[in-house]
């Protein structure tokens, strides 16, 4: 659990991490999800007590860790780079933590073998980090990490640098390793979140300026962003500035019903364009197709619609293939309960109801 926990490096400055308040339920897994700068790598090292915070406190089943140094925190860290020992065998790098415990040689070494094979790695024991692709080497300080049995994970940008196919297999692993590990997880990339965030009690909570923005289950943060800030890092793309009246937002896309109440006032309509529906020109919202961009098996299609009070851009996708062309006419329908509100300032209070 995170309570107000507040890290200002520069006294009078900023806040880097601003009365962060999140709970993190033992065995859940917690992401911490935002830009460059938001805070997140800050909330990690406080957890870890690796540096002080200004005010706040962590806690670990209730109890609060303050003046537990890092090594008596039960918690485990995997950076961004491996950081192995270069001058160590590869069994020798996972074995380290029984090593510097004083556990025998050879119950250490066996002990490391078994997370060897756990990450799949067996046969390499021998090998020097530096003999070893990066996606090995983030799985040999993966095996380390567990070899020292921590309660709690904490994996900050655990692929950034790795390719594709090597950051799948991370990713693979950690939830194959996770049983009942706490996770706390940093990462600027929503896809990484909702690939490690999949059970029922994980969460995302979502940083902007050391600020807490959202904190919700992954699929709630993509169908109800409650912030133009939580929508843009999520992806989205279509955004609609105009009006709610009497339940309604009023924009040139016309006065379309929203599934819930918002409050009366200029609105953002935000819409994934997974979500949007392209239909034969003559039924659904009239529009023309203005861009069209192959991404992999799909196509990223925008309309742009004319309508009373201006023009407005909606992004759909369509299987590669069988998208339109630019300058189709094309409808677009826009199911009820996929619109969401969001004020029209970054900073504003969100306005959709839960
Ligand atoms: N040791 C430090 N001294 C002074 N300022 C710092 C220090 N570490 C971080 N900051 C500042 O605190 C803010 C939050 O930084 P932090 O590294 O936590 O962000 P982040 O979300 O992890 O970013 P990134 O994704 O780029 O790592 C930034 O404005 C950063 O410049």
């Amino acid at each position: 659990m995170l309570d107000g926990v507040t890290r200002r490096y520069a006294v009078g400055g900023a806040a880097a991490l601003d009365g962060l308040t999140v709970p993190v339920p033992g065995g859940a897994c917690l992401v911490l999800l935002g830009p460059s700068g938001s805070g997140k790598s800050t909330a990690l090292r406080l957890v870890a007590g690796l540096e002080p915070l200004d005010a706040g406190r962590v806690l670990l089943d209730g109890a609060d860790l303050a003046g537990v140094p890092p090594e008596r925190r039960r918690m485990a860290m995997l950076a961004q780079r491996p950081l192995l020992f270069g001058h160590l065998s590869v069994l020798d790098n996972v074995a380290f933590p029984h090593t510097v415990r004083g556990v025998p040689r050879r119950r250490a070494h066996a002990d490391a073998r078994a997370r060897l094979d756990a990450v799949g790695l067996p046969g390499f024991e021998r090998r020097r980090p530096g003999e070893l692709s990066g996606g090995q080497q983030q799985r040999v300080a993966l095996a380390r990490a567990l070899a020292a049995g921590p309660r709690v994970l904490l994996l900050d940008e655990p692929t950034t640098g790795l390719d594709t196919g090597a950051r799948a297999e991370v990713h693979e692993l950690l939830r194959r390793v996770r049983a009942d590990l706490t996770l706390l997880l940093v990462t600027h990339d929503p896809v990484e979140a909702a690939t490690l965030a999949d059970r029922p009690g994980d969460r995302v909570a979502v940083l902007r300026d050391g600020l807490l923005q959202q904190h919700a289950p992954v699929g709630e943060l993509y169908a109800r962003p409650a912030s133009l800030t939580v929508a843009r890092l999520l992806g989205g793309r279509t955004e609609v500035p105009g009006t709610v009246r009497a339940g309604r937002h009023v924009s040139p896309l016309g006065a379309l019903q929203l599934p819930v109440p918002v409050p009366a006032g200029p609105g953002v309509l935000v819409v994934r364009p997974e979500l949007v529906e392209l239909v034969p020109a003559g039924s659904g919202i009239a529009g023309t197709v203005a861009e069209v961009r192959v991404l992999g098996a799909r196509a990223l299609v925008t309309v742009a619609v004319a309508g009373a009070g201006g023009t407005a851009r909606v992004h759909a996708e369509a299987p590669l293939g069988r998208q339109p062309a630019v300058g189709d006419p094309v409808g677009l329908r826009v199911p009820v309960d996929v619109r969401t509100v969001v004020p029209p300032s970054e900073d504003g209070e969100r306005q959709q109801l839960p």
